[in-house]
């Protein structure tokens, strides 16, 4: 079970912010690895994670990826997840489906993620508003809820400005940190949109931040770093997925991966 306080001693004591996103693709596994659909993507998988233990503070498994994979995915997701708890059990587990729904499907998919499978936490989206995000709320679990995303199509909706002048971003922020407190929640903030983290931070000073968008995405590492530090020295997550898992095909591409993973030290 974690908390704001756990989760900032954990950063604080392993001296990194990194999240190491887990969107495996079979067709970028590299070719030394043989077998079937399950033994690669579970062997890829296992060496990433050996590799980037030590350096990470969280896994974030995206279930596309899996789900992608057709029925043989589901298996896989729930196998990589035990094997994150049983061998890792420190690392904070994010299940990234960014679901939502009416109150009894949400309640499934909480069940699903945060119950049958373990989930420490779950990425979902706020459009369908507060009581789509209510059933994720089980004791000791995290709800990330997107705030401000890393894509292009963040300009779309998220950064449109509202009645009162306050882009759309910054209302979901508010509206969910006025119902629940950093043991929680926390928000997605991409590391996209420069300066704007810092108005994201001084809004949800105390809430955690999952930042993806650096690495593939282009975003600003020490920006991101600069703006969402909080004042204990943690209350960030920075992700990254592809720069990691795909640093190089050789067929040492674990150390390459550990190397990449050096970065996000603090
Ligand atoms: O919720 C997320 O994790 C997420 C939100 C967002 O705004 N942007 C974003 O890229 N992500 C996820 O973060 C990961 C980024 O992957 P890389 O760009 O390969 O590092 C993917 O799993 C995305 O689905």
């Amino acid at each position: 079970m974690f908390t704001k306080n756990s989760l900032d001693q954990l950063i604080l004591s392993k001296r990194t912010v990194l999240c190491v996103g887990l969107d495996t693709d079979p067709m970028k596994i590299p070719p030394c690895i043989t077998g079937t659909l399950q033994q690669r993507v579970l062997e890829f998988n296992q060496k990433i994670i050996h590799a980037t233990a030590p350096r990470c503070v969280a896994f974030k498994i995206n279930t596309a990826f899996y789900e992608a994979m057709g029925h043989e995915g589901w298996y896989i997701l729930m196998k990589t997840a035990l094997y994150i708890k049983e061998q890792y059990p420190s690392a904070f587990l994010i299940a990234d489906a960014k679901r939502a729904d009416i109150g009894n499907t949400s309640e499934k998919y909480a069940r699903a993620f945060l119950e049958e499978m373990p989930f420490d936490a779950i990425t979902a989206s706020p459009y369908m508003g507060i009581d789509s995000i209510q059933p994720f709320f089980k004791e000791g679990k995290y709800i990330i809820l997107l705030a401000l995303t890393s894509n292009k199509g963040a300009m779309d909706f998220q950064l449109q400005p509202m009645a009162d002048g306050r882009p759309l971003y910054q209302h979901v922020l508010q509206k969910f940190s006025d119902h629940y407190d950093e043991d929680k929640l926390m928000f997605v903030a991409g590391a996209t949109h420069g300066e704007i983290l810092k108005v994201i931070r001084s809004m949800v000073p105390e809430h955690y931040l999952l930042v993806p968008g650096v690495g593939a995405q282009g975003g600003d590492l020490s920006l991101t770093l600069q703006a969402g530090i909080n004042s204990a020295g943690a209350g960030l997550l920075i992700n990254s997925s592809r720069e990691i898992l795909y640093a190089s095909n050789a067929e040492n591409f674990w150390e390459a991966a550990a190397i990449v993973s050096e970065k996000y030290g603090i």
